[in-house]
C-alpha cells in the first residue's frame, strides 16, 4: 500500500492528493487540467454521481465474474487503460514501460498513446495486450508508418482519436507556459526515420492535429490494416452510425476527459444514446470520469462493453510507477466486484439499463 507521511490510500481520489504531493505542479496541472473553463472536466464525474443505481435482489449467485473480452481480447475486467501522453513526466524512470507492467500483470489491456515518452517497441516489451492509440497525421506515409510499427509490436487494434482536429484550449498550461517537454524527453515515437519532411527530432511542435482529417482518412486507414479500429471521442449518434458502415469495428465514447471541446456533455449521458444508434453492431467503450467501482458498472449497465481509465492511472503512476497503477487498478476492481454483488449481477452482462435512474 502507497503511503506518504501524511496519506492513507483508499480510493482512486486519494491517488490524486498523493500524486498532487509528489509531481512538479506544472506537471501535475498538464495531467489534471481540462480545457478552459473546464466544465466538461466537472462534468463527467458530476453526472456519475447524479444518476442512481437500482439493485436486483435474492439472486442467488456467487461471486462476480469480472474477466470478459473486448473486440478478441482477454481482459481479467472490464476496464482498460485509456491512452495518456508523456508518462516520464510522471515516472520519469521508466514511463509507459511500468503503466505497461502493471496492466500486463493485472490482466488489462492497455492503449499505449501515440505520444508516449518511450517508443511502442519498448513499450511492448513490457507490457501484456497493447492496443495502439493513433492522431492520423496528415503524412499519410509516416502515418502508415506508425501503423507497421504497431502492428510489428504486437498491437491488438488501434484507436483512432477523432475529437481532436486541434488542440484544446488549456489554460492552466498556459499559465505556467508549459508547451514543451523537458530536456531528455520526447514523443519517442515520432523520433527517427518515416516522415517526408524529414523532421524527427520527435518535439512536440511536430506532431499535427489537424482539422484536415476526415473520414476519408478512416477508410484509407481501413485499406492500409487488418487490425481491428476504434475510433475514440465520438459523441454524436449520426458520427457513431457512420463510423460502423465505415468498418470501424468500435467507438469510445469520449470527451477526451474534458481536455479538446469545453462545455461537451457528460460521457456517461451520451452513451445512451450512442448505444441506441449503434445498436448492438460494434462495442462501445466509455471514459471519462471513471472513478469508482459504481461509475464502472452505470456505464456497463447502460450499454458499454468496457471503460477505460485516464487520470487515475496518472495518478498510481506518479504515486509509485508500476505499483502504484497495480494498486489503482486492485482498488477499482475490488470496488467493482463489490458493486456488481451488491447489484445482484453475477457478471457485467447481467447489468440492465433499468438499473440506472437519473
Ligand atoms: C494527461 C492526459 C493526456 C492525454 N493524452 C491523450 C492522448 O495522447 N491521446 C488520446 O487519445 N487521449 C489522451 N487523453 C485522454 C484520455 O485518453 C481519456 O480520454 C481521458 O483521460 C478520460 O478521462 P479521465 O481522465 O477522467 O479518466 C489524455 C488525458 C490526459 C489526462
Ligand atoms: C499533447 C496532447 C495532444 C496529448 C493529449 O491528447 C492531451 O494532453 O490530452
Amino acid at each position: 500500500m502507497i503511503r506518504t507521511t501524511h496519506m492513507e490510500v483508499f480510493n482512486l481520489r486519494d491517488f490524486e492528493d498523493v500524486a498532487r504531493e509528489k509531481l512538479d505542479p506544472v506537471y501535475y496541472d498538464y495531467f489534471a487540467s481540462g480545457a478552459q473553463d473546464e466544465v466538461t472536466l466537472a462534468a463527467n464525474e458530476a453526472a456519475f454521481r447524479r444518476l442512481a443505481l437500482v439493485p436486483r435482489i435474492l439472486r442467488g449467485h456467487g461471486p462476480p465474474r469480472l474477466a470478459g473480452s473486448v473486440l478478441g481480447c482477454e481482459s481479467s475486467m472490464p476496464v482498460l487503460l485509456a491512452p495518456t501522453a508523456f508518462h516520464r513526466l510522471a515516472w520519469p524512470s521508466e514511463g509507459e514501460a511500468a503503466t505497461a507492467r502493471a496492466a500486463r500483470e493485472a490482466g488489462v489491456i492497455m492503449i499505449a498513446a501515440m505520444l508516449s515518452t518511450i517508443t511502442i517497441e519498448e513499450i511492448a516489451a513490457a507490457g501484456g495486450t497493447l492496443w495502439f492509440q493513433l492522431y492520423i497525421q496528415p503524412d499519410l506515409g509516416f502515418t502508415e508508418s506508425l501503423v507497421r510499427r504497431a502492428e510489428a509490436a504486437g498491437c491488438r487494434a488501434l484507436v483512432v482519436t477523432v475529437d481532436s482536429p486541434a488542440l484544446g484550449r488549456n489554460e492552466r498550461g498556459d499559465r505556467n507556459d508549459f508547451h514543451d517537454l523537458p530536456p531528455g524527453i520526447f514523443c519517442a515515437n515520432m523520433r527517427g526515420s518515416g516522415r517526408s519532411d524529414g523532421r524527427n527530432d520527435g518535439h512536440v511542435r511536430q506532431v499535427s492535429l489537424s482539422p484536415e482529417i476526415s473520414w476519408r482518412h478512416v477508410e484509407w486507414l481501413r485499406g492500409v490494416t487488418r487490425l481491428p479500429i476504434l475510433l475514440k471521442g465520438v459523441l454524436h449518434p449520426a458520427d457513431a452510425a457512420q463510423a460502423v458502415s465505415c468498418g470501424v469495428d468500435g467507438l469510445i465514447v469520449s470527451n477526451h476527459g474534458g481536455r479538446q471541446l469545453d462545455t461537451t456533455p457528460a460521457t456517461i449521458d451520451r452513451l445512451p444514446v450512442i448505444a441506441d444508434a449503434v445498436g448492438g453492431q460494434v462495442p462501445l467503450l466509455l471514459d471519462g470520469g471513471v472513478r469508482r467501482g459504481t461509475d464502472v458498472v452505470k456505464a456497463l449497465a447502460l450499454g458499454a462493453s468496457a471503460v477505460a481509465l485516464g487520470r487515475p492511472v496518472l495518478w498510481g503512476l506518479a504515486g509509485g510507477g508500476a505499483d502504484g497503477v497495480a494498486q489503482v487498478l486492485s482498488l477499482l476492481r475490488r470496488e467493482l466486484e463489490n458493486a456488481l454483488t451488491l447489484c445482484g449481477a453475477d457478471s457485467p452482462g447481467a447489468l440492465t439499463k433499468d438499473q440506472v435512474v437519473g
